[in-house]
């Protein structure tokens, strides 16, 4: 491998690399990742998985002014592919913490639900409030980064943010989501995600 990619393949994610609101990806469909993943998608999953894990230590944090994250789609770093790492323990203790090529949601409950205090995203540097109305459960199909194919259950605090992440691999931001008539009263019949 010639000097130029180990140099790009050595640096970690830091919020310089994190893509904000006007950036043409976030508003594109991506496209599948070829598998089994090449080299570099193989890398750069794990440093997207690893990004999210830098930003909830404290020190890491501090010292490379991260902003806590529990999830990283590829568009928010630029790069238009069907791919996405979570970190994150669910209200019952249940620990997510992996990177996932072609991530889709193969069947999804008619219940909704929503994070009562609205969502926000590392790619919006600004407080948009409202609820964000999402299935209170999904099956998502993926290949985890290992190169297994799974299919998972989710419900809850998971569930929604699973389709945050799934969201930004179609362009969709979670505002878009938000009844602008009425944003702060949740849909009829949604469930409050503790
Ligand atoms: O696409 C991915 N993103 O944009 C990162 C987002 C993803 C979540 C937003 C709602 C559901 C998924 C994210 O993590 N946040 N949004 C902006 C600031 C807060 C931060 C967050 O929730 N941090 C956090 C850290 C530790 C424990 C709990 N929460
Ligand atoms: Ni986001």
């Amino acid at each position: 491998m010639e000097f130029a990619q180990l140099e790009r393949m050595s640096l970690m994610i830091t919020m310089d690399d994190i893509v904000r609101e006007g950036h043409e990806t976030l508003r594109q469909r991506t496209e599948n990742v070829t598998l089994p993943p090449s080299d570099e998608d193989q890398y750069t999953l794990k440093e997207m998985l690893q990004f999210i894990k830098n930003s909830q230590d404290e020190e890491l944090a501090e010292q490379y002014d991260l902003r806590p994250g529990v999830g990283l789609a590829a568009p928010q770093i630029g790069l238009s592919k069907r791919m996405m790492a979570v970190h994150f323990t669910d209200a019952n203790g249940r620990e997510y913490s992996n990177g996932y090529y072609n991530p889709r949601i193969v069947s999804h409950s008619v219940e909704q639900a929503y994070l009562p205090g609205g969502e926000g995203c590392l790619s919006v540097d600004r407080d948009v409030p409202g609820i964000v109305p999402r299935h209170a459960r999904i099956t998502v199909k993926a290949t985890t980064l290992d190169g297994e194919d799974v299919k998972i259950r989710l419900k809850g605090y998971a569930a929604c943010v699973f389709q945050h992440e799934i969201d930004h691999l179609n362009g969709v931001m979670f505002y878009d989501h938000i009844n602008q008539d009425d944003p702060m009263t949740p849909p009829e019949g949604a469930v409050s995600v503790d």
